[in-house]
């Protein structure tokens, strides 16, 4: 049997995709096609409301031990995400290890270090980065809300996933996400549609383990 594929969307805060990842799974399912939808954070295990209560400032941590429950919580959902693939079934992915790489990295620690718990999580076979400036992001709705939603750091986070892209330019495509809505969806469903065609016979890696 075909399998499916795994696709991440990333991107600061607020650059569109819970908005964009919903059109798109919605599509699909309309099509018919056989697709799961999920999230990291994933905010309903126990580890996700720990994560939830220090990015409403509810609880704090040190940095590295936010860093290592934000991967335990990908780890809590790494099998189930093995067993859709193999069903055959593509799973799309608001926000991953990416993500934990580049907000952590973006306080200062060493970008290497932060990569270490998630290595053997499932590899992605495409990631779409929604790309907009620090100062769009904070003009759209919500900004500010949680923990790291201050300019200056989305600016060191949107700079850390450019050297993640350049490590990863063979699953890696960045979007100027600065449009409306309406133009993105179609770009987007365009790459992952490619993606599910091209992957299906493709062994599935690990992520970053040679
Ligand atoms: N293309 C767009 N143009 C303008 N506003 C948008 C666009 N896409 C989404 N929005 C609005 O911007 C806000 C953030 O959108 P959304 O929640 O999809 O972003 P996000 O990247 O998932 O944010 P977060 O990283 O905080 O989860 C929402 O109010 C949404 O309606
Ligand atoms: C997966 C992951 C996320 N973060 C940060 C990024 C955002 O500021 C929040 C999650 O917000 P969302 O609206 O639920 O997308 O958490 C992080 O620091 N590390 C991670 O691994
Ligand atoms: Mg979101």
């Amino acid at each position: 049997m075909a399998r499916g594929a795994l696709i991440i969307f990333e991107g600061v805060d607020r650059s569109g995709k819970s908005t964009q990842i919903k059109r798109i799974f919605n599509q699909m399912l309309n099509k018919g096609e056989k697709v799961y939808l999920t999230r990291f954070p994933e905010r309903t295990s126990e580890i996700g409301q720990t994560i939830n209560g220090y990015l409403t400032s509810s609880n704090n941590l040190s940095d590295q031990a936010i860093h290592l429950l934000f991967s335990a919580n990908r780890w809590e959902h790494a099998q189930s995400i093995l067993n859709y693939l193999n069903n055959g079934t593509s799973v799309l992915v608001d926000r991953y290890a990416f993500s934990g790489v580049a907000f952590t990295a973006a306080k200062g620690l060493d970008l290497e270090w932060c990569k270490n718990p998630d290595r053997g999580l499932p590899k992605p076979d495409l990631v779409l980065q929604l790309d907009v400036d620090e100062e769009t992001a904070k003009s759209r709705g919500g900004f500010g809300e949680e923990r790291y939603e201050k300019v200056e750091f989305q600016r060191k986070v949107r700079s850390l996933y450019s050297r993640l892209k350049e490590e990863h330019s063979d699953i890696w495509k960045v979007i100027d996400a600065s449009g409306t809505a309406d133009e993105l969806t179609p770009q987007l469903q365009s790459f992952v549609d490619e993606t599910i065609k091209n992957c299906q016979n493709n062994d599935i890696e690990k992520l970053w383990i040679n």
